[in-house]
Protein backbone atom coordinates (compact mmCIF):
# COMPACT_ATOMS: atom_id res chain seq x y z
CA UNK A 1 0.00 0.00 0.00
CA UNK A 2 1.73 3.48 -1.44
CA UNK A 3 0.41 6.73 0.95
CA UNK A 4 0.82 9.27 -1.67
CA UNK A 5 0.87 9.07 -5.43
CA UNK A 6 2.93 11.37 -6.99
CA UNK A 7 5.43 11.29 -9.78
CA UNK A 8 7.47 9.56 -7.31
CA UNK A 9 4.94 6.74 -5.97
CA UNK A 10 4.36 6.22 -9.68
CA UNK A 11 7.99 5.15 -10.86
CA UNK A 12 7.62 3.33 -7.79
CA UNK A 13 4.85 1.60 -8.19
CA UNK A 14 6.11 0.76 -12.46
CA UNK A 15 9.50 -0.67 -10.30
CA UNK A 16 7.36 -3.11 -7.34
CA UNK A 17 5.18 -4.35 -10.34
CA UNK A 18 8.12 -5.27 -12.34
CA UNK A 19 8.97 -7.30 -9.85
CA UNK A 20 5.63 -9.12 -9.43
CA UNK A 21 3.46 -6.96 -6.88
CA UNK A 22 -0.04 -5.80 -6.16
CA UNK A 23 -0.20 -2.00 -5.32
CA UNK A 24 -2.79 -0.12 -3.60
CA UNK A 25 -2.26 3.70 -4.33
CA UNK A 26 -3.63 5.97 -1.70
CA UNK A 27 -3.73 9.90 -2.32
CA UNK A 28 -6.43 12.55 -1.04
CA UNK A 29 -7.41 13.18 -4.95
CA UNK A 30 -8.89 10.70 -7.52
CA UNK A 31 -6.96 9.89 -10.38
CA UNK A 32 -3.43 11.09 -9.09
CA UNK A 33 -0.03 9.36 -11.07
CA UNK A 34 0.68 6.17 -9.11
CA UNK A 35 -3.36 5.26 -8.77
CA UNK A 36 -2.88 5.11 -12.52
CA UNK A 37 -0.27 2.60 -12.90
CA UNK A 38 -1.46 0.50 -10.22
CA UNK A 39 -3.68 -2.38 -9.13
CA UNK A 40 -6.33 -0.22 -7.10
CA UNK A 41 -6.72 3.02 -5.21
CA UNK A 42 -8.20 4.72 -2.36
CA UNK A 43 -8.90 8.17 -2.16
CA UNK A 44 -9.02 9.22 1.86
CA UNK A 45 -7.27 12.40 3.78
CA UNK A 46 -4.47 10.85 5.25
CA UNK A 47 -4.15 12.93 8.03
CA UNK A 48 -7.14 11.35 9.33
CA UNK A 49 -5.99 8.21 11.50
CA UNK A 50 -9.48 6.53 11.22
CA UNK A 51 -9.62 6.84 7.27
CA UNK A 52 -6.06 5.04 7.36
CA UNK A 53 -6.83 2.54 10.15
CA UNK A 54 -9.85 1.65 7.84
CA UNK A 55 -8.18 1.35 4.44
CA UNK A 56 -5.60 -0.82 6.39
CA UNK A 57 -8.06 -2.98 7.31
CA UNK A 58 -9.85 -3.17 4.64
CA UNK A 59 -6.97 -4.31 2.49
CA UNK A 60 -4.37 -6.01 4.97
CA UNK A 61 -1.10 -5.08 3.19
CA UNK A 62 2.12 -6.74 3.45
CA UNK A 63 3.89 -3.39 3.45
CA UNK A 64 3.21 0.27 3.67
CA UNK A 65 4.88 3.09 1.54
CA UNK A 66 4.65 6.02 2.78
CA UNK A 67 5.66 8.86 -0.43
CA UNK A 68 4.75 11.82 1.30
CA UNK A 69 5.27 13.14 4.82
CA UNK A 70 1.85 14.41 5.48
CA UNK A 71 0.27 11.35 6.97
CA UNK A 72 -0.82 10.60 10.42
CA UNK A 73 2.10 8.15 10.85
CA UNK A 74 1.28 7.80 14.48
CA UNK A 75 -0.22 5.03 13.55
CA UNK A 76 2.09 3.38 11.99
CA UNK A 77 3.81 1.89 15.30
CA UNK A 78 0.74 0.00 15.61
CA UNK A 79 0.61 -1.23 11.90
CA UNK A 80 4.62 -2.27 12.57
CA UNK A 81 3.26 -3.81 16.11
CA UNK A 82 0.06 -5.94 13.87
CA UNK A 83 3.00 -7.39 11.48
CA UNK A 84 2.94 -4.29 8.71
CA UNK A 85 5.96 -3.67 7.16
CA UNK A 86 6.22 0.10 7.45
CA UNK A 87 8.41 1.61 4.99
CA UNK A 88 11.35 2.30 5.69
CA UNK A 89 10.15 2.35 9.46
CA UNK A 90 7.52 3.65 11.30
CA UNK A 91 10.08 6.01 13.39
CA UNK A 92 11.93 6.88 10.18
CA UNK A 93 8.40 8.25 8.85
CA UNK A 94 7.14 9.32 12.04
CA UNK A 95 10.29 11.66 13.00
CA UNK A 96 10.76 13.00 9.48
CA UNK A 97 7.02 14.09 9.02
CA UNK A 98 7.55 16.64 11.43
CA UNK A 99 10.95 19.16 11.04
CA UNK A 100 11.28 19.27 14.99
CA UNK A 101 11.72 15.53 15.52
CA UNK A 102 14.15 15.27 12.80
CA UNK A 103 16.02 18.22 13.46
CA UNK A 104 16.30 18.15 17.12
CA UNK A 105 17.48 14.12 16.50
CA UNK A 106 20.07 15.20 14.40
CA UNK A 107 21.12 18.42 15.81
CA UNK A 108 20.65 17.31 19.73
CA UNK A 109 21.00 14.02 19.49
CA UNK A 110 23.36 13.33 17.07
CA UNK A 111 25.06 16.04 17.41
CA UNK A 112 25.43 17.23 13.57
CA UNK A 113 25.81 20.18 12.07
CA UNK A 114 22.91 22.09 10.92
CA UNK A 115 21.79 25.91 10.38
CA UNK A 116 21.37 27.60 13.83
CA UNK A 117 17.70 26.88 14.44
CA UNK A 118 14.82 28.32 16.51
CA UNK A 119 11.03 27.14 16.52
CA UNK A 120 7.99 29.70 16.85
CA UNK A 121 4.07 28.64 17.40
CA UNK A 122 2.77 32.34 17.18
CA UNK A 123 3.87 35.51 15.18
CA UNK A 124 4.86 37.33 18.27
CA UNK A 125 7.26 34.03 18.72
CA UNK A 126 8.44 34.23 15.35
CA UNK A 127 9.68 38.18 15.89
CA UNK A 128 11.86 36.83 19.08
CA UNK A 129 12.80 33.27 16.96
CA UNK A 130 14.25 36.21 14.46
CA UNK A 131 16.22 38.00 16.54
CA UNK A 132 18.01 35.05 18.00
CA UNK A 133 18.66 33.58 15.13
CA UNK A 134 19.29 36.82 12.73
CA UNK A 135 18.30 37.56 8.88
CA UNK A 136 18.33 36.58 6.82
CA UNK A 137 16.74 33.43 7.91
CA UNK A 138 14.63 30.83 6.20
CA UNK A 139 10.62 30.36 8.14
CA UNK A 140 9.51 26.87 7.23
CA UNK A 141 6.00 24.98 8.34
CA UNK A 142 6.55 22.13 10.55
CA UNK A 143 4.68 20.29 8.02
CA UNK A 144 5.17 21.02 4.52
CA UNK A 145 7.90 19.87 1.79
CA UNK A 146 9.01 21.05 -1.93
CA UNK A 147 9.28 24.38 -0.23
CA UNK A 148 5.05 24.76 0.57
CA UNK A 149 4.55 27.79 2.53
CA UNK A 150 8.51 28.88 3.24
CA UNK A 151 10.12 32.07 2.77
CA UNK A 152 13.30 34.02 3.30
CA UNK A 153 12.98 36.97 5.99
CA UNK A 154 15.70 39.42 4.54
CA UNK A 155 14.38 42.17 6.58
CA UNK A 156 12.19 42.69 9.33
CA UNK A 157 9.20 43.44 7.33
CA UNK A 158 9.22 40.18 6.08
CA UNK A 159 8.16 38.50 9.40
CA UNK A 160 4.47 39.17 9.04
CA UNK A 161 4.52 37.99 5.23
CA UNK A 162 6.58 34.60 6.66
CA UNK A 163 4.28 34.06 9.52
CA UNK A 164 1.09 34.18 6.75
CA UNK A 165 2.43 32.80 4.16
CA UNK A 166 3.92 29.66 6.62
CA UNK A 167 0.09 29.49 7.47
CA UNK A 168 -1.44 29.13 4.41
CA UNK A 169 1.12 26.65 2.67
CA UNK A 170 1.08 24.17 6.22
CA UNK A 171 0.25 20.96 5.64
CA UNK A 172 -2.08 19.30 8.61
CA UNK A 173 -3.14 21.42 11.64
CA UNK A 174 0.08 22.39 13.04
CA UNK A 175 0.69 26.11 13.27
CA UNK A 176 4.40 25.91 14.41
CA UNK A 177 7.12 26.98 12.34
CA UNK A 178 11.17 26.64 12.09
CA UNK A 179 13.32 29.42 12.10
CA UNK A 180 16.95 28.34 10.15
CA UNK A 181 20.00 30.99 9.62
CA UNK A 182 20.35 30.85 6.16
CA UNK A 183 23.73 29.05 5.28
CA UNK A 184 25.58 30.47 2.39
CA UNK A 185 26.13 27.54 0.35
CA UNK A 186 28.16 27.04 -2.68
CA UNK A 187 26.85 23.58 -3.40
CA UNK A 188 23.39 21.83 -2.26
CA UNK A 189 23.38 17.84 -2.64
CA UNK A 190 21.57 14.89 -2.49
CA UNK A 191 23.19 12.22 -1.21
CA UNK A 192 20.65 8.74 -2.24
CA UNK A 193 21.69 6.40 0.83
CA UNK A 194 20.17 2.61 0.78
CA UNK A 195 19.93 0.89 4.11
CA UNK A 196 19.23 -3.21 3.29
CA UNK A 197 17.49 -5.83 5.25
CA UNK A 198 21.09 -7.29 5.61
CA UNK A 199 22.68 -4.34 7.26
CA UNK A 200 24.50 -3.15 4.73
CA UNK A 201 24.38 0.57 3.73
CA UNK A 202 24.85 1.57 0.43
CA UNK A 203 25.44 5.30 -0.90
CA UNK A 204 24.46 6.43 -4.83
CA UNK A 205 26.86 8.92 -6.52
CA UNK A 206 25.80 12.33 -5.27
CA UNK A 207 23.57 14.69 -7.00
CA UNK A 208 23.28 18.27 -7.19
CA UNK A 209 20.42 20.37 -7.66
CA UNK A 210 19.74 24.08 -7.88
CA UNK A 211 16.23 25.49 -5.90
CA UNK A 212 14.14 28.16 -6.09
CA UNK A 213 11.14 28.96 -3.85
CA UNK A 214 12.08 25.90 -1.65
CA UNK A 215 11.40 23.84 -4.79
CA UNK A 216 13.49 21.64 -7.26
CA UNK A 217 14.45 23.11 -10.39
CA UNK A 218 17.27 21.16 -11.70
CA UNK A 219 19.44 17.99 -10.56
CA UNK A 220 22.51 16.51 -11.81
CA UNK A 221 24.62 13.30 -11.03
CA UNK A 222 27.42 13.00 -10.30
CA UNK A 223 28.04 16.35 -8.11
CA UNK A 224 31.68 16.49 -8.13
CA UNK A 225 32.60 17.31 -4.03
CA UNK A 226 36.01 16.63 -2.88
CA UNK A 227 36.49 13.22 -1.15
CA UNK A 228 36.46 14.27 2.44
CA UNK A 229 33.41 16.07 1.97
CA UNK A 230 32.03 12.55 0.18
CA UNK A 231 33.27 10.97 3.16
CA UNK A 232 31.89 13.13 6.13
CA UNK A 233 28.27 12.99 4.12
CA UNK A 234 28.25 9.59 3.81
CA UNK A 235 29.40 9.40 7.74
CA UNK A 236 26.56 11.50 8.43
CA UNK A 237 24.38 9.62 5.77
CA UNK A 238 24.96 6.01 7.52
CA UNK A 239 24.36 7.36 11.44
CA UNK A 240 21.06 9.30 10.86
CA UNK A 241 19.41 6.37 8.98
CA UNK A 242 20.98 3.89 11.07
CA UNK A 243 19.34 6.12 14.03
CA UNK A 244 15.84 6.28 12.75
CA UNK A 245 15.98 2.51 11.13
CA UNK A 246 14.92 0.61 8.36
CA UNK A 247 15.13 -0.22 4.81
CA UNK A 248 14.90 2.01 2.11
CA UNK A 249 15.94 4.64 -0.18
CA UNK A 250 16.71 8.02 1.57
CA UNK A 251 17.69 11.15 0.00
CA UNK A 252 19.99 12.28 2.64
CA UNK A 253 20.35 16.76 2.03
CA UNK A 254 22.90 18.41 2.57
CA UNK A 255 24.55 21.71 2.19
CA UNK A 256 28.28 22.94 1.11
CA UNK A 257 29.75 25.90 2.79
CA UNK A 258 33.20 27.23 2.89
CA UNK A 259 33.33 26.21 6.56
CA UNK A 260 32.10 22.65 5.74
CA UNK A 261 29.04 20.55 5.62
CA UNK A 262 25.99 21.09 6.91
CA UNK A 263 23.04 18.52 6.93
CA UNK A 264 19.97 20.05 6.10
CA UNK A 265 17.14 17.32 6.44
CA UNK A 266 16.33 13.85 4.30
CA UNK A 267 13.49 11.90 3.42
CA UNK A 268 12.99 8.08 3.64
CA UNK A 269 11.83 7.50 0.17
CA UNK A 270 12.86 8.30 -3.23
CA UNK A 271 13.60 12.11 -3.51
CA UNK A 272 12.80 14.49 -6.14
CA UNK A 273 16.01 15.26 -7.35
CA UNK A 274 16.71 12.03 -7.85
CA UNK A 275 14.41 11.88 -10.46
CA UNK A 276 17.89 12.36 -12.46
CA UNK A 277 18.64 8.71 -12.07
CA UNK A 278 15.31 8.05 -14.61
CA UNK A 279 18.50 9.15 -17.31
CA UNK A 280 19.76 5.99 -17.01
CA UNK A 281 23.00 7.20 -14.96
CA UNK A 282 22.99 4.39 -12.45
CA UNK A 283 22.65 0.31 -13.53
CA UNK A 284 19.22 0.74 -10.57
CA UNK A 285 17.10 4.12 -10.61
CA UNK A 286 16.44 5.58 -7.16
CA UNK A 287 13.03 3.76 -7.68
CA UNK A 288 14.18 0.36 -8.56
CA UNK A 289 16.41 0.67 -5.74
CA UNK A 290 13.78 1.29 -3.03
CA UNK A 291 12.06 -0.90 -4.33
CA UNK A 292 14.79 -4.10 -4.13
CA UNK A 293 15.68 -2.43 -0.58
CA UNK A 294 12.16 -2.59 0.86
CA UNK A 295 10.86 -6.17 -0.53
CA UNK A 296 14.93 -7.41 0.86
CA UNK A 297 15.91 -8.32 -2.60
CA UNK A 298 19.88 -8.48 -3.39
CA UNK A 299 21.97 -4.87 -4.08
CA UNK A 300 24.96 -6.16 -5.68
CA UNK A 301 26.18 -2.83 -6.95
CA UNK A 302 25.09 0.54 -7.28
CA UNK A 303 27.32 1.78 -10.59
CA UNK A 304 27.81 4.99 -12.44
CA UNK A 305 26.39 4.47 -16.32
CA UNK A 306 26.71 7.74 -17.80
CA UNK A 307 26.30 11.55 -16.82
CA UNK A 308 22.78 13.07 -16.48
CA UNK A 309 20.49 15.92 -15.60
CA UNK A 310 16.72 16.77 -14.87
CA UNK A 311 14.87 19.83 -15.72
CA UNK A 312 11.20 20.60 -14.29
CA UNK A 313 8.27 21.47 -16.27
CA UNK A 314 5.87 23.53 -14.13
CA UNK A 315 1.91 24.70 -15.06
CA UNK A 316 1.54 28.41 -14.53
CA UNK A 317 -2.48 28.59 -13.86
CA UNK A 318 -5.18 26.59 -12.26
CA UNK A 319 -7.03 24.10 -14.30
CA UNK A 320 -8.02 20.79 -15.47
CA UNK A 321 -7.39 18.59 -18.25
CA UNK A 322 -3.86 18.91 -18.74
CA UNK A 323 -2.37 18.52 -22.19
CA UNK A 324 1.13 19.47 -23.49
CA UNK A 325 2.96 20.93 -26.11
CA UNK A 326 6.36 20.88 -27.43
CA UNK A 327 7.34 17.33 -26.71
CA UNK A 328 8.44 16.30 -30.09
CA UNK A 329 10.98 18.99 -29.96
CA UNK A 330 11.81 18.50 -26.78
CA UNK A 331 12.75 14.61 -27.80
CA UNK A 332 14.61 15.76 -31.02
CA UNK A 333 18.33 15.20 -29.85
CA UNK A 334 20.12 12.26 -28.81
CA UNK A 335 20.22 11.37 -25.04
CA UNK A 336 16.56 13.43 -24.57
CA UNK A 337 13.79 12.27 -22.58
CA UNK A 338 11.11 13.44 -20.62
CA UNK A 339 8.66 11.69 -17.70
CA UNK A 340 4.95 13.18 -18.10
CA UNK A 341 3.34 12.68 -14.49
CA UNK A 342 -0.15 13.07 -15.83
CA UNK A 343 -1.56 15.10 -12.97
CA UNK A 344 -5.17 15.49 -13.57
CA UNK A 345 -5.33 19.39 -12.38
CA UNK A 346 -2.74 22.32 -13.03
CA UNK A 347 -1.93 24.54 -10.34
CA UNK A 348 0.83 27.75 -11.18
CA UNK A 349 4.06 26.15 -9.89
CA UNK A 350 2.86 22.74 -10.13
CA UNK A 351 5.26 20.03 -11.17
CA UNK A 352 3.73 18.46 -13.97
CA UNK A 353 6.70 16.63 -15.64
CA UNK A 354 10.71 16.20 -15.65
CA UNK A 355 13.39 16.59 -19.01
CA UNK A 356 15.79 14.23 -19.00
CA UNK A 357 19.18 14.42 -20.29
CA UNK A 358 22.04 12.02 -20.87
CA UNK A 359 25.42 11.26 -22.29
CA UNK A 360 28.35 9.19 -21.66
CA UNK A 361 30.35 9.33 -18.08
CA UNK A 362 33.03 12.05 -18.13
CA UNK A 363 30.97 14.32 -20.23
CA UNK A 364 30.36 17.86 -18.92
CA UNK A 365 27.64 18.06 -16.56
CA UNK A 366 26.73 21.61 -16.90
CA UNK A 367 25.98 20.61 -20.64
CA UNK A 368 23.73 17.97 -19.62
CA UNK A 369 22.30 20.82 -16.80
CA UNK A 370 21.64 23.61 -20.14
CA UNK A 371 19.90 20.99 -22.54
CA UNK A 372 17.41 19.72 -19.92
CA UNK A 373 16.24 23.58 -19.13
CA UNK A 374 16.07 24.15 -22.83
CA UNK A 375 14.05 20.90 -23.20
CA UNK A 376 11.76 21.89 -20.32
CA UNK A 377 10.95 25.66 -21.67
CA UNK A 378 10.34 23.45 -24.65
CA UNK A 379 7.29 21.92 -23.31
CA UNK A 380 4.32 24.24 -22.75
CA UNK A 381 1.69 23.12 -19.95
CA UNK A 382 -2.20 23.98 -21.57
CA UNK A 383 -5.39 23.08 -20.25
CA UNK A 384 -8.94 22.12 -22.39
CA UNK A 385 -10.91 23.56 -19.72
CA UNK A 386 -9.54 25.99 -16.90
N1 LIG B 1 18.76 27.30 6.25
C1 LIG B 1 18.78 27.44 4.92
N2 LIG B 1 19.72 28.24 4.35
C2 LIG B 1 19.76 28.41 2.99
N3 LIG B 1 18.91 27.82 2.14
C3 LIG B 1 17.97 27.02 2.66
C4 LIG B 1 17.86 26.77 4.08
N4 LIG B 1 16.84 25.93 4.29
C5 LIG B 1 16.34 25.63 3.07
N5 LIG B 1 17.01 26.28 2.09
C6 LIG B 1 16.75 26.16 0.63
O1 LIG B 1 15.41 25.77 0.43
C7 LIG B 1 15.35 24.45 -0.13
C8 LIG B 1 14.17 23.68 0.43
O2 LIG B 1 14.32 23.53 1.83
P1 LIG B 1 13.92 22.17 2.54
O3 LIG B 1 14.59 21.04 1.87
O4 LIG B 1 14.13 22.32 3.98
O5 LIG B 1 12.35 22.21 2.20
P2 LIG B 1 11.32 21.09 1.84
O6 LIG B 1 10.03 21.80 1.74
O7 LIG B 1 11.44 19.98 2.81
O8 LIG B 1 11.74 20.59 0.43
P3 LIG B 1 11.64 19.10 -0.18
O9 LIG B 1 10.48 18.43 0.44
O10 LIG B 1 11.45 19.38 -1.64
O11 LIG B 1 12.97 18.47 0.09
C9 LIG B 1 16.69 23.81 0.21
O12 LIG B 1 16.99 22.76 -0.67
C10 LIG B 1 17.62 25.03 0.07
O13 LIG B 1 17.89 25.32 -1.29
N1 LIG C 1 9.62 17.25 -2.54
C1 LIG C 1 8.64 16.25 -2.35
C2 LIG C 1 8.11 15.75 -3.69
O1 LIG C 1 8.63 16.07 -4.73
N2 LIG C 1 7.06 14.93 -3.64
C3 LIG C 1 6.40 14.43 -4.80
O2 LIG C 1 5.44 15.36 -5.24
C4 LIG C 1 4.13 14.79 -5.12
C5 LIG C 1 3.10 15.84 -4.77
O3 LIG C 1 2.95 16.66 -5.90
P1 LIG C 1 1.73 17.74 -5.99
O4 LIG C 1 1.96 18.71 -4.86
O5 LIG C 1 1.91 18.33 -7.34
O6 LIG C 1 0.44 16.98 -5.82
C6 LIG C 1 4.27 13.70 -4.09
O7 LIG C 1 3.22 12.77 -4.14
C7 LIG C 1 5.63 13.16 -4.45
O8 LIG C 1 5.56 12.30 -5.56
MG1 LIG D 1 14.44 19.37 1.02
Amino acid sequence: MLLGSGELGKEFVIAVKRLGHHVIAVDSYNDAPAQQVADGREVIDMLDGLALDAIVARHQPDLIVPEIEAIRTERFYDYEKEGIQVVPSARAANFTMNRKAIRDLAAKELGLRTANYRYAASLEELHAAVGEVGIPCVVKPLMSSSGKGQSTVKSEADIEKAWSYSQSGKRGDIAEVIVEAFVQFHTEITLLTVTQKNGVTLFCPPIGHRQERGDYQESWQPCMISDAHLKEAEEIAEKVTRSLTGAGIWGVEFFLADEGIYFSELSPRPHDTGMVTLAGTQNLSEFELHARAVLGLPIPEIILLKAGASAVVLADRAGTNPYYTGVEDALGEPGSDIRIFGKPATRPYRRMAVTLASDQLGSDVDALKAKAIANAAKVKVLNTEL
